[in-house]
């Protein structure tokens, strides 16, 4: 759907993007999480079109976006300073909408209005940050975009409204396969949201994963013995990203198939086993580490 091919963008000497290739599957959810400065920005605006790559190539639905005027009827951006005309209500930005986008839907902007209790004839710039990002949400929802490119859009949003939010991208998603890129420092933003993940250091893509992969790929386990194995027996057949010994316990972080696991480890006699849920923090962590990349930049509740 989304297919960014070798993408470079260059601001004077600072290359931004560098040789960026990253996919985004129809109908699912691309969290791209990076530090200040990773880039993150600068490719939302290279994919929603706002910025030309200096090479490689981008399309959505195998067609170029930049200057196209066809493709950004269904593909929207909310970038992270949401922008309105000077002095426009909500009703004034929805009719200007109604003219330009052709699948506006004039009933859907009504209903949403009304449920984030959004009054349509206040003046934009008279609201709260939060506030002006919500009307963002509603303007942008009710063009029926197929791709929607968000710059970190849940900042400045208070709990209630982002999760309704979320569930009302959930939604499009799963009603009409809704595709989506979006941007956070947050880890722990992303992990109730997206299929996939990407980390953007330095323009440069480190790290991308599939969620639910992850999940059922990495295990913790927890292993009481009446005698320890010593490390090596331990590690023995198994994919080990993190071993520590505390007294008879021993704490594992394994990649590998669950039942596998299990059998490879009841082979050592432990007295208990226990598999623990592992959150998308600890993989990071774990798998992260190694690159010497900083995981704590991507951690901010
Ligand atoms: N218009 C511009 N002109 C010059 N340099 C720019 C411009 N836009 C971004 N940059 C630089 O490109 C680099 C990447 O910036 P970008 O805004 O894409 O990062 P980001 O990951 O979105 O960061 P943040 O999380 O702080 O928003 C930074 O070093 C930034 O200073």
């Amino acid at each position: 759907m989304i297919k960014a091919e070798a993408v470079n963008k260059k601001f004077e000497d600072l290359q931004a993007v560098r040789d960026l290739t990253l996919h985004v599957k129809k109908g699912s959810i691309y969290g791209l999480l990076g530090s200040n400065g990773a880039g993150k920005s600068t490719f939302l605006k290279i994919i929603a079109g706002v910025y030309k790559p200096d090479n490689g190539k981008l399309t959505i639905e195998d067609q170029p976006i930049y200057e196209q005027p066809d493709t950004k009827q269904t593909v929207l951006f909310i970038s992270d300073q949401p922008y309105f005309f000077n002095l426009a209500t909500l009703q004034d930005m929805a009719d200007f909408y109604a003219g330009v986008y052709e699948r506006w839907n004039m009933k859907r902007y009504e209903q949403l209005t009304k449920h984030f209790r959004m009054d349509p004839k206040k003046r934009l710039n008279r609201m709260s940050k939060g506030m002006q990002r919500q009307a963002a949400f509603i303007l942008t929802l009710a063009t029926m975009p197929n791709v929607l490119v968000l710059d970190e859009p849940f900042d400045g949003l208070d709990p209630v409204i982002r999760q309704q939010m979320k569930n009302l991208i959930m939604q499009d998603v799963a009603d009409r396969e809704l595709t989506l890129i979006v941007s956070s420092h947050n880890l722990r933003e992303m992990e109730d949201f997206c299929d996939y993940v990407g980390v953007l250091h330095e323009g440069s893509l480190l790290f991308e994963r599939d969620l639910d992969e992850l999940r059922t790929d990495i295990h913790k386990l927890q292993l009481a013995f009446k005698e320890v194995p010593n490390e090596d027996s331990l590690k023995q057949d198994l994919d080990v990203l993190h071993y520590e010994l505390k007294g008879s316990v021993v704490f594992l972080i394994v990649k590998g198939q669950n039942d596998e696991i299990l059998a490879k480890v009841n082979r050592l006699n432990p007295a208990v086993v226990d598999m623990l849920p592992l959150t998308l923090e600890e993989i990071f962590i774990y798998e992260l580490g190694g690159a010497g990349y900083e995981i704590e930049n991507l951690i901010v509740e």
